[in-house]
């Protein structure tokens, strides 16, 4: 069946729907060249068109393993060629069966480079995935009524879980946190509690935590104050590790602001400059939002990591007490593993140890 994809700028991209289908989301791009199944579940895209830059996906099939939530929460997925004859070992089914199992909307045979070359001129912005036939009226009505703001609560856990390990006990904020992230820190022995978006810090401090982390997720930082008052709460008492949404909020909570970024940074291959130790990293973005480092001037906050392809704040850490966090996803998943180190550090900083602070080279 035809199908087409209409921003919000009024612009067109004609394609194939996978099945029939209607979907508004905030379309952004990914530059990975592999990685589709984690993206789709990676529940930070929660709200979002999913354009994939990569011109064959598909190619090697779907797994279990891959998924990073139990369910799909991006509004659609806009790629070049699906392949329909996927070839990997590990490969229990292929992509086009996954997506239509899932109810995932997905136009394909569409000319992402245009797509994407609309979206970085223009911004990020909404857009609609409709059959190729679908009245005008209709579509321009959906284009404008408001989505929804408040992602996080459609991705949180609805109940408290447990990951038991031997290791230091930490409390994980779930804002739609990642699977690969809880492999991570279980991988380094850490004992895990993860809670609902919402809890409070008394509860949290109530489970007696050697330290809590603040997960990704979904949606403008600003749109959960409820989990900024409670970080609030926290600092201070506890050692604290944030990844992406969770280290915007934590920015947010130590009185710095965020700022929606044009298009994002989105992808498998984004150098992150270390500006204690100079070295560069590989690292996997997903952020749509970025920490405003003016803001944090006349904070007892520190710049640990910068982008180095626009300059934007990377990583944070508090002057004096245990608290960082990193714009960037070191548990990958899709992406390199280079930034892995900082599941060690956070566990060391658990077990009393401090912050790495080496030479600072800017
Ligand atoms: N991966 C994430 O946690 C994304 C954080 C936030 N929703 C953003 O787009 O900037």
């Amino acid at each position: 069946m035809k199908g087409k994809l209409i921003l919000a700028d009024g612009s067109v991209f004609y394609g194939q729907l996978l099945s029939p289908c209607q979907s508004v989301g905030e379309v952004v791009f990914n530059t990975g060249m592999t990685g589709y199944q984690e993206i789709l579940t990676d529940p930070s895209y929660c709200g979002q068109i999913v354009t994939l830059t990569y011109p064959l996906i598909g190619n090697y099939g779907v797994a279990a393993i891959f998924d990073q939530s139990r369910k799909s929460y991006v509004r659609g997925l806009i790629i070049s060629e699906l392949c329909s004859h996927p070839s990997n070992w590990q490969a229990e089914g292929g992509l086009s069966e996954y997506l239509r199992s899932r109810n995932i909307p997905c136009l394909y045979n569409v000319d992402t480079r245009a797509v994407t070359r609309r979206i970085r001129s223009q911004g990020a912005m909404k857009g609609i995935i409709v059959p190729a036939n679908a009245p005008e009226e209709e579509i321009k009505h959906l284009l404008q009524t408001p989505t929804e703001t408040e992602t996080v609560r459609e991705v949180t856990t609805k109940r408290i879980y447990r990951m038991p390990n031997s290791g230091p006990r930490v409390v994980v904020v779930d804002y739609g946190v990642k699977k690969n992230i809880l492999n991570s820190l279980s991988g380094v022995g850490c004992d895990l509690t993860i809670v609902p978006a919402d809890t409070s810090a008394e509860d949290i401090l109530c489970l007696d935590p050697d330290g809590v982390f603040l997960s990704n997720g979904p949606g403008d930082p600003k749109d959960v104050p409820y989990a900024i008052k409670t970080i609030r709460e926290l600092i201070g008492k506890k050692p604290i590790f944030g990844i992406c949404l969770g280290h915007q909020l934590l920015a947010l909570a130590m009185g710095g602001n965020t700022y929606k970024l044009k298009f994002g940074h989105r992808g498998s291959n984004h150098p992150v400059k270390d500006l204690f130790t100079g070295r560069v990293t590989i690292t996997s973005q997903n952020h749509g939002y970025a920490v405003d480092e003016q803001s944090l001037a006349d904070l007892d906050v520190i710049v640990t990591h910068r982008a180095v392809n626009d300059g934007t704040v990377e990583g944070l850490r508090h002057k004096t007490l245990p608290v960082f966090s990193v714009q960037y996803h070191p548990e990958a998943a899709p992406g390199p593993d280079d930034n892995t180190y900082l599941f060690r550090e956070f566990r060391a900083l658990l077990r009393g140890g401090e912050i790495t602070c080496r030479r600072r080279h800017i």
